[in-house]
């Protein structure tokens, strides 16, 4: 019996398209996976800021995601914004049940133009409840700082951050990304094959906006087609590594990236 892959992404949206579960669904598209999204928080956003942002109650968000697994059971699930304590609380609570699906967790905070999209209170639950039932969390430069309380100025602390997150925090693996960080856009991978570096080299743009959300659906899809956290992100690199190189002429402020990058060129694009 041959099988499509699903995934499954809880997050946030944006209008505009770039971030979010929007990015999410193009990403799980062009990785060839099924796409599905539960809806945790409505943000009016644009490439420029987050002007307003709406929660979702959170006895919704449950009964959207309980719609997904009684029905198209997901082969992997990402979660993104999931800003308050109570919701964080909620999605721990349904997904502990659901273990044997691959979490890739993408510990959304800020946003790229710098606005803040999760509640402060919310960090301890996120470290005690969604954090341990990861396969693979993927914090940029500054959320791994908040998560682990190390300062990383570069790829070794970084390395250290990462280190942390799985052998004293209870991630499976984690991805500590530097987007942020000055040189080569290098992330640092580590899981139970060791330490790994993923190096890319830095594309002078400030088309950024949704790539840390686009990254963590990448993994989540290629989880989903049953490959290893190790082959999963190398892929997830590359897809986004193009996608950021290739970018597109959309948007005022941060503009998003190219998910068809890796399919099609600008001019199958452009009319
Ligand atoms: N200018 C760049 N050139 C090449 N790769 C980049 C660049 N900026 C970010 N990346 C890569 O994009 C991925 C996402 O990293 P980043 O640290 O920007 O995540 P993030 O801050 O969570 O993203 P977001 O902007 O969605 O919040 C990583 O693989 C990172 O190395
Ligand atoms: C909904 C949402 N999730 C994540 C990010 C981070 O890029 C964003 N800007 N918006």
């Amino acid at each position: 019996m041959r099988n499509v892959p699903s995934v499954l992404s809880i997050a946030g949206t944006d209008p505009t398209g770039g971030a979010g579960i929007h990015a999410d669904l193009k990403t799980f598209q062009e990785r060839k996976a099924y796409g599905m999204a539960v809806v945790t928080s409505v943000v009016a956003q644009n490439t420029k800021g987050v002007q307003d942002v709406w929660h979702v109650p959170v006895d919704m968000v449950e009964q959207q995601i309980r719609a997904v697994f009684e029905d198209i059971r997901p082969g992997a699930v990402k979660t993104g914004m999931i800003a308050t304590p109570e919701m964080i609380e909620r999605v721990a609570d349904l997904l502990e049940q659901e273990n044997d699906v691959p979490l890739v967790i993408d510990p959304v905070m800020v946003a790229t133009s710098g606005d803040s999209l999760m509640e402060q209170e919310s960090l301890d639950l996120m470290k005690k409840r969604l954090l341990p039932l990861s396969a693979v969390i993927t914090p940029n430069r500054q959320e791994a700082e908040v998560l682990t309380g190390l300062s990383i100025e570069n790829i070794e602390t970084a390395e250290d951050a990462a280190k942390t997150l799985v052998d004293e925090m209870g991630a499976s693996a984690a991805v500590v990304k530097g987007g942020h960080l000055t040189g080569d856009a290098t992330d640092v991978l580590y899981s139970e094959d060791g330490i790994e570096y993923l190096h890319a080299p830095r594309t002078d743009t400030n088309h950024t906006h949704g790539t840390g959300c686009s990254l963590s659906a990448s993994i989540a899809a290629e989880l989903a087609r049953k490959n290893s956290i190790k082959t999963a992100v190398s892929n997830s690199k590359a897809f986004i590594s193009k996608a950021i190189m290739d970018t597109l002429e959309i948007g005022k402020g941060n503009g998003p990236i190219n998910h068809w990058a890796s399919r099609l060129s600008k001019e199958d694009i452009m009319v």
